[in-house]
């Protein structure tokens, strides 16, 4: 069967499927409102030198600009360290799922973080941010790997100038559950924001509640029904994904890893974007070759206009225009480091200090 193409002899109705669009993933990840933005790294770098950068020549790339998977790996914005020195956001959240590797995070609050093996960084840059977020390399004797999401949630026009917040989930508190089907398969879930089970059409699954989201968050709203989520299949493992619960909410599944998986009885072959009817369960069942793996964005669409230039999304171009002013003028508030893309040292311990100085560590 060509790729994606619909499977005939599956009992879905014409026209009724669940599933609404299957498009091939680009750089970065079409998104839907309340989403902005999703871009997936998954860079495959090697030893460390002693800058905690890739011990291989730069040559051949742009650096400063380097997006090139030249040898499975980019610099980004980084010229020693690959990452992404420090920068302005304002109007948004940025939502950062780090699978492997580190992330050291530095801002413009005073805050400064490493974090990485399933923890999330969820950071409103409300009014405006200055932040960099590096990928230090610390192993000199094997191969590094990054892989993580960067996710960008809008704020709706009451709360694009709230106060900036910085937001850890570290991975040992992110709810996870795992469902068993009748042939052995299984699925794993680790809920990052949105409710699940609890309710008849969730299949007895007892209630998840997830961590709460920034209080400015427009997935602090219930009714916005936003759900982050991430799922692991293994070979021939079968799931069904439940409703959202709220009407005209949106959801995109994106097949990131796998060879190929039916979802509602259509064919899929990753990597792929499908959007999702959200008021319907949907079937998923993968394919019996290898494990897949999903992100999951659904919510209820601000519904709001968006004028964006770069990092800044506003709802009108006179808002942008006044973003440039003051970002001219503050700074959003100046930068406190000395360097413009710190990174945290040779440990590998995760840590974040908040503003004002509070240490958190995760809790085993
Ligand atoms: O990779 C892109 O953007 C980013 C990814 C991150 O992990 C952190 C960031 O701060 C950014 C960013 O601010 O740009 C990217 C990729 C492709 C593209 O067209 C972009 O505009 C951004």
């Amino acid at each position: 069967m060509s790729s994606n193409s619909i499977d005939n002899n599956s009992s879905i109705e014409e026209g009724r499927s669940p599933v609404l669009q299957v498009s091939p993933l680009g750089f970065p990840w079409q998104t839907i409102d309340p989403f902005l933005f999703c871009v997936y790294h998954d860079d495959a770098y090697p030893k460390a030198n002693a800058q905690m950068g890739p011990e291989a020549p730069l040559a051949g790339r742009q650096i400063g600009q380097d997006f090139s998977r030249k040898d499975g790996w980019s610099m980004y914005h980084g010229d020693t360290v690959p990452g992404f020195p420090s920068h302005p956001h304002r109007g948004f959240e940025t939502v950062t799922i780090v699978r492997k590797g580190l992330v050291d995070h530095s801002d413009s609050l005073g805050a400064t973080a490493r974090f990485g093996g399933g923890d999330v960084q969820w950071l409103t840059a409300g009014k405006g941010i200055v932040h960099s977020e590096m990928f230090p390399l610390l192993d000199a004797n094997a191969p590094n790997p990054l892989e993580l999401f960067q996710i960008w949630l809008n704020l709706p026009a009451r709360s694009k100038m709230a106060e900036p917040h910085f937001t850890m989930f570290w991975s040992e508190a992110i709810p996870h559950f795992a469902s068993d089907d009748a042939a052995g398969g299984r699925t794993e879930v680790a809920v990052i924001a949105g409710r699940f089970g609890g309710t008849a059409a969730d299949g007895g699954q007892a209630p998840i509640h997830p961590l709460s989201p920034p209080p400015d968050s427009w997935a602090a709203q219930a009714d916005a029904d936003v759900a982050i989520w991430t799922l692991k299949m293994t070979p021939g493992a079968q799931w069904t994904l439940p409703a959202a619960a709220g009407e005209g909410t949106r959801r995109m599944l994106y097949f990131f890893k796998g060879a190929v998986a039916t979802i509602a009885g259509r064919r899929v072959e990753g990597p792929a974007a499908i959007e999702l009817r959200a008021d319907t369960a949907v079937e998923l069942r993968n394919g019996d070759e290898e494990p897949s793996e999903f992100l999951l964005l659904q919510g209820r669409p601000i519904a709001e206009p968006v004028a964006q230039y770069g990092p800044f999304v506003m709802n009108t171009q006179a808002e942008i225009s006044q973003t440039l002013a003051d970002y001219r003028r503050t700074q959003f508030g100046g930068w406190p480091w000395s360097d413009p893309a710190p990174v945290h040292g040779r440990d590998a311990a995760r840590f974040a200090r908040h503003p004002g100085g509070r240490e958190e560590t995760p809790r085993a």
